[in-house]
């Protein structure tokens, strides 16, 4: 069994914070919180002091992906395994710590190059989360969402998070291919709680910025999912997919294309798996309904470098 409890924080750069901001913010209701980077923009879903959070930059990239663990016994054990894969990790330090809002983390690369964070004993912000349109987001157990991350070493990936780290094979995806005699090639999810993913890998043809394809979160009502839909036309986002409900997870989403060409994915009523029953299974589409994707624009993780605008 994996030590990982969930997902627990995301750590992006962007050159936009403005644009950022009405997004999450206005658009999509997002609490704004604070923290100690200047000009970060801190975003609350729950009791956590941020589980978002976007730092101004010179380019749109994902800085760490930070998974969480019970305590400071299954941090340790995390460590020792990542060590004894042949990766180097280091301790988080009392600057990366106090900017995370956590009592002690460690760092290392995944094979796609992305920057990983363990950590535990997140602090907590008891002043009431003003969520914008009266939501509540689905965490607690469940962790924060699922990152969807890109990647041109698919088998070193997998293996990573499945055998080094623990997480549990929760089925696939094949994606269509170029070449009929090549092997199937497939997104891969994995889940380390009753959510159906916290992770999914996808092959990418290049290695570069901004190492995200999406984010999900999800949220208590069909309605609010619906507002906020509405609020990012309002406000001007490219929708990246329509509204569609997912074969896997059941959740019923729409993706927004967020400023660094990658998606958010807002949805409600995702399942919860029942790991006494559940066996790993290959969808053979993505969605029962909706989830039309022939409005997006190319997402940065597919566009080959130099071509992003
Ligand atoms: C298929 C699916 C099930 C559950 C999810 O949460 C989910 O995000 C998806 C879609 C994953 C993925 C994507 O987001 C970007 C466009 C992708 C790579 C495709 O072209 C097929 C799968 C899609
Ligand atoms: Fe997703």
């Amino acid at each position: 069994m994996t030590q990982i409890r969930g997902l627990g924080y995301l750590r992006v750069q962007s050159r936009d914070l403005a644009r950022w901001r009405e997004l999450t913010v206005d658009a999509l209701g997002f609490a704004e919180g604070s923290g100690p980077e200047p000009g970060a923009l801190h975003l609350r879903m729950d009791e956590r002091r941020a589980r978002l959070v976007v730092l101004p930059g010179d380019s749109d990239r994902v800085l760490a992906v930070g998974w969480e663990v019970r305590d400071q016994f299954a941090l340790a054990s995390v460590g020792r395994a990542v060590e004894a894969s042949g990766t180097a990790v280091k301790e988080l330090s009392r600057k990366e710590t106090d900017e995370r809002g956590v009592e002690q983390g460690i760092a290392f690369d995944d094979p796609a190059g992305v920057r990983v964070e363990v950590f535990f004993g997140p602090e907590l912000d008891h002043s009431p989360v003003l969520t914008g349109l009266a939501q509540r987001f689905v965490t607690g157990a469940q962790g924060m969402g699922h990152v969807v991350l890109p990647t041109t070493r698919m088998e070193e990936t997998e293996s990573f998070y499945t055998e080094v780290l623990g997480f549990l094979p929760r089925g696939s995806v094949k994606i269509s291919k170029q070449d009929p005699d090549a092997p199937p090639r497939r997104v891969r999810f994995m889940g380390v709680n009753q959510r159906h993913h916290s992770l999914a890998i996808c092959p990418a043809p290049h290695g570069e910025e901004p190492g995200l394809v999406h984010l999900m979160v999800e949220v208590d009502t069909l309605d609010a999912v619906g507002r906020a839909l509405d609020n990012v036309g309002r406000l001007g986002f490219s929708v990246s997919s329509t509204l569609g409900r997912h074969t896997n997870d059941k959740m019923v989403s729409f993706y927004v294309r967020a400023p660094g060409g990658w998606d958010l994915e807002y949805g409600c009523e995702g399942m919860l798996v029942d790991e006494t029953h559940y066996t790993a299974e290959e969808i053979t589409a993505d969605s029962y309904w909706g989830h039309d994707w022939s409005g997006s624009q190319p997402l940065a993780a597919f566009t080959p470098p130099g071509k992003q605008s």
